[in-house]
């Protein structure tokens, strides 16, 4: 099932920040939003994640098909890593989160309280959350802030695992994550932006 936005707009305070917006990711796609800040890419994750309204326009495809990372890594402090991932992983009935350990490279931290970790390593639990939600569209904000260059090229392939398997990711970032073949949408705010189809572009 493709995540479609048609003719969306979206605001903050009331204001719209950005309009006009329609794009189709398809399974096994990833579109990067690129713009500069303020343009309005977190507002627009934070709609499609379902956390707001639409100001207009609409969205298919999304709801309970998304998981959503947002700009803080929202852990529990007082529990460890595995508690952590253990707890995200019931509520959306899961119960193998060992993928998760390894591919975030969180192996030696398990028993670790998630309020005693580094920013990156925090970061690499936050992420890790996504693999234990079996959610098929990823929508991310800004992931790789604090994660060193071995833990973005970690988050790259986890992303691009998350892809062959049929996932969806759509990510707003300023950096280069080596996603290649990633479509980009540039975000430009109060002026209509292209229409983004990924149905036919080569597989990542
Ligand atoms: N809680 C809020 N109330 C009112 N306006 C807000 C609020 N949060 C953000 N804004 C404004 O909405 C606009 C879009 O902000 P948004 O955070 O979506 O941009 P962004 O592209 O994600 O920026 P950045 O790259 O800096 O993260 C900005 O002008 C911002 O100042």
């Amino acid at each position: 099932m493709n995540l479609t936005v048609r003719d969306l707009a979206v605001a903050r305070g009331g204001v719209p920040v950005l309009e006009a917006l329609s794009f189709t990711l398809a399974p096994g796609r990833a579109l990067v939003l690129r713009g500069p800040n303020g343009s309005g890419k977190t507002t627009l994750l934070r709609t499609i994640a379902g956390l707001q309204p639409a100001f207009e326009g609409e969205i298919e495809g999304a709801g309970e098909r998304i998981a959503y990372a947002a700009h803080s890594d929202g852990l529990k402090s007082m529990l460890s890593v595995t508690e952590n991932l253990r707890f995200w992983a019931q509520v959306f009935a899961q119960t193998d989160i060992e993928p998760a350990l390894d591919a975030f490279d969180l192996r030696g931290l398990e028993e670790r309280m998630a309020g005693t970790l580094s920013a990156g390593q925090k970061r690499r639990l936050g992420l890790a959350r996504l693999m234990v939600t079996g959610r098929p569209v990823w929508v991310l904000d800004e992931p790789t802030v604090s994660l060193d260059t071995a833990s973005v090229a970690r988050f790259a392939e986890a992303v691009r695992r998350h892809l062959a398997e049929g996932g969806s990711a759509l990510l707003a970032t300023h950096i280069d994550l080596g996603l290649g073949e990633a479509q980009v949408l540039d975000v430009t705010p109060f002026k209509a932006a292209p229409r983004v189809s990924l149905e036919d572009e080569a597989f990542l």
